[in-house]
């Protein structure tokens, strides 16, 4: 009964569509987690006058995620976004692995490194100046 019963229409991007499970299990995840890419305004309301510090996963994050765990490389592209980042705010990577083998692999040494889930933590000593770059807009509107 279950198999013929009519399911709902969904909309995404202008377009009709009838779902299957993982389409609602994806949108009923969505509507509890909703993206922070449509959500841009009510994030830059909820931080404004307050200090803000990014701290990002690597592995499918950062990096996609690949059979050999050794193979797990960031593109340049993806490098470039987190060293401009890092320029507004305090940027740290958290990993499942070693710290020095999540730091190899990000190579950008203006960054604060978590490894061994959060086990073994690498500050920088000097404060931290390049923090202060004034945050561009279109961040914002994007
Ligand atoms: O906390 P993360 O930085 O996300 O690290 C979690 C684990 O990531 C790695 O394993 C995962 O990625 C591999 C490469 O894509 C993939 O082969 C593996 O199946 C994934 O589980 C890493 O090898 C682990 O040590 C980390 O704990």
């Amino acid at each position: 009964m279950k198999s013929s019963s009519p399911r709902n229409i969904m909309k995404y991007n202008g377009s009709e569509f009838s779902p299957n499970d993982a389409d609602v299990t994806y949108h009923n995840w969505m509507l509890t987690y909703p993206s922070a890419l449509t959500s841009i305004e009510q994030i830059v309301n909820n931080t404004k006058g307050k200090r803000i510090s990014l701290f990002l996963d690597y592995d499918g994050t950062l990096s996609p995620i690949v059979d050999n765990p050794d193979h797990a490389f960031m593109s340049n592209a993806m490098r470039a976004a987190v060293r401009n980042v890092a320029k507004c705010f305090p940027t740290s990577i958290i990993s499942g692995r070693s710290r020095e083998k999540v730091r190899k692999f990000v190579g950008l040494k203006e960054l604060y490194y978590a490894g061994s889930h959060g086990m073994d933590i690498m500050c920088l000593v000097q404060s931290p100046a390049y923090h202060t770059t004034k945050v561009p807009n279109y961040i914002f509107f994007a």
